[in-house]
């Protein structure tokens, strides 16, 4: 199915966007039309008037009729064009907004490596200006360059009906200004893609100069990260030097040809008239409508570039909409309990077997329980929890909660049955109470309150000046990563999830603030079906079962009891960590001091 959205052409693409606004761009085609019909009018009055001066007495009244008509031609133009445009901006901006959404489902529903495996400049640049570079041809597309392809038929046929020699004396200039149009576009499409592609690397080394600003200056870098920025701008300040300095002679040349159609029609004209062929009417009438061909179709010739960009865009947008998806299940299940079960699973984040990060992995998690996972650094850990959370699909074997596989729970559903913290404790632009209300959108304030005490994390949003209502991007730069982390502890809670997986969870806490944690950690868990991964080994000591992975496999499991027994690398882990908890104690005494 993907394969065939792949080869869908980019019109095809477009036409899709546009189709659930059929009505709004018919009727913006039709009032470009009637606006370019009344642009014609003044002509025709012009004509009727010139006959008159020529072959008769003008009376006042004729003169004002036609002059009438033809400010009537006109208002009807400016007003009609006025509401086509308006019509098109607002019908692109609907294609715009259910663009960024369908974008916005597809991420949500792809397998987060695909998602996260792009660079964030990328996505940014597809998500606002590939999808933005929609809407300007898309509006001005619509009214402007069918108006103007017709007014250029019309003025064209009317020059035809007065005289067919000043109707092709008037494109006679034509050809000569196609030659070179035909070879700088020849050029332009290999050109604009290569300027498109230097226009998003200076993107992303932007967005990533600025995001690791702070590693930047820690590390003193500021000299090659710099260099590495002014590069990438001085480059594209090249190319883009270097392509309009390529074409300015060609675009030149085309721009000065192009509106000389007086080079025809004066002496074919003159020598007509000279003849007998003509009047002077039709000579004056022909001059004036060849002189009026010029603006619609320089404007025409400038849809070219708007084309292409559009092209871009659209593709640039497919790119994200064509993601693979996970598959997903309508029907929703109703579990029993919530325990969790992998039945010999092998996980690969390549595809390739040989790269397995898990191999034949068996585990259990009763409901209710606390299952610690432990071990070496790419051991598989952080895998095994956001398998659970599907934020990945199994290579083969199969993940059960009571039972079901978990492919066959809607992902939605899934969602609610986990929460997942992790040690990025993101925090999202909004108030610290919105932030926490994320949890569960439908909580009274009250709620927030409770899940907040329960969290330790109220205490200290009150004493900052704005409360709960302080932005999450002016608190951020004040809180310690542990009050981050206890902001999301509140909002897991709040989420009231029957299995919790804490993903280094608590890898910024202090021996000053491990007791808040652990209390807030309590709160959360009660009753609840828990997974840890932890390397501060003290904070699962009293796991139900802890298990020890290594090179996707396990290698031991039980109680602490039991592995300190058993289990040389737990041993080995535990007595490490102690020492390093002593140490970090004595060295807070000694602060403390
Ligand atoms: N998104 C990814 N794409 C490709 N490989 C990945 C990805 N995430 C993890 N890996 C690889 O999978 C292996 C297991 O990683 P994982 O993060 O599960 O280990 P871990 O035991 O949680 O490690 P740590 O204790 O350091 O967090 C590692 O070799 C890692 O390099």
């Amino acid at each position: 199915m993907n394969d065939n959205k792949n080869q869908e052409s980019w019109l095809h693409t477009l036409f899709n966007f546009v189709a659930p606004c059929k009505g709004k761009m018919l009727l913006s085609i039709l009032c470009s039309l009637i606006s370019v019909a009344g642009s014609f009018i003044p002509y025709f009055c012009l004509y009727q008037i010139i006959s008159m001066f020529l072959f008769g007495t003008p009376s006042m009244e004729t003169l004002i009729f036609w002059c009438g008509v033809g400010l009537c031609g006109y208002v009807t133009q400016i007003v009609f064009f006025g509401i086509s445009t308006a019509v098109s901006h607002d019908l692109s901006y609907h294609i715009l907004y259910g663009l960024r959404l369908k974008i916005a489902d597809r991420l949500m529903r792809a397998p987060l490596g695909n998602v996260t495996g792009n660079a964030i400049g990328h996505l940014k640049s597809i998500m606002l200006d590939k999808v933005e570079g929609v809407e300007r041809p898309l509006a001005h597309m619509i009214p402007e360059l069918g108006g103007n392809l017709v007014l250029v038929i019309l003025i064209f046929g009317y020059l035809l009906s007065i005289d067919w020699r000043m109707a092709l004396a008037s494109m006679a200039t034509l050809p000569f200004a196609a030659a070179p149009m035909m070879a700088s576009m020849k050029a332009f499409n290999t050109k604009y893609t290569e300027y498109m592609k230097a226009n998003d690397h200076v993107n992303s080394v932007i967005i990533e100069y600025v995001e690791g600003i702070e590693v930047v200056k820690t590390f003193n870098q500021s000299t090659s990260s710099y260099a590495k920025f002014a590069n990438a701008v001085n480059s594209f300040k090249d190319y883009t030097l270097d392509w309009f300095q390529s074409s300015w002679k060609s675009m030149n040349l085309i721009f000065s040809i192009l509106p000389t159609t007086f080079l025809g029609t004066l002496p074919i004209g003159v020598i007509l008239y000279k003849i007998g062929a003509i009047t002077p009417v039709e000579l004056t009438i022909c001059l004036v409508l060849a002189l009026s061909l010029l603006p619609p179709l320089i404007k025409t010739t400038a849809f070219i570039t708007e084309i292409k960009a559009m092209q871009y865009s659209v593709e640039g947008s497919k790119e994200l909409l064509d993601m693979d998806v996970l598959p997903d299940k309508k029907e929703k299940v109703s579990p029993r309990k919530y325990d969790i079960t992998f039945h010999d699973v092998a996980f690969s984040y390549t595809g390739n077997n040989s790269d397995n990060v898990l191999e034949h992995l068996n585990l259990e998690m009763p409901e209710g329980t606390f299952t610690a996972l432990v071990g070496p650094s790419g051991g598989g850990k952080s895998t095994v929890a956001k398998l659970i959370a599907r934020f990945w699909d199994v290579s083969s074997g199969k993940i059960a909660i009571s039972g079901t596989d978990i492919k066959d729970i809607p992902i939605k559903q899934l969602a609610d049955f986990v929460s997942f913290v992790t040690q990025d404790n993101f925090l999202f632009n909004c108030s610290l109470m919105e932030n926490i209300r994320l949890g569960n959108p439908k909580a009274t304030d009250e709620e927030v309150y409770a899940a907040a005490r329960a969290a330790c994390c109220d205490e200290f949003i009150r004493g900052l000046e704005k409360g709960y209502n302080t932005p999450a991007g002016e608190a951020g730069k004040s809180l310690s990563g542990g009050e981050k982390q206890r902001i999301s502890i509140a909002r897991a809670i709040l989420k009231n999830a029957p299995i919790i997986i804490l993903d280094e969870a608590t890898a910024f806490t202090d021996p000053q603030n491990e007791d808040k944690i652990q209390k807030s950690i309590a709160a959360l868990t009660k009753g609840k079906t828990l997974l840890v991964i932890a390397h501060r080994l003290s904070t699962i000591q009293n796991a139900d079962n802890i298990i020890i992975l290594r090179k996707g496999q396990i290698i031991d499991s039980g109680t602490q009891g039991y592995l300190l027994e058993n289990c040389p690398l737990y041993r080995s882990m535990w007595e490490a960590h102690i020492g390093a908890k002593n140490w970090a104690v004595s060295q807070v005494q000694k602060g403390g001091r």
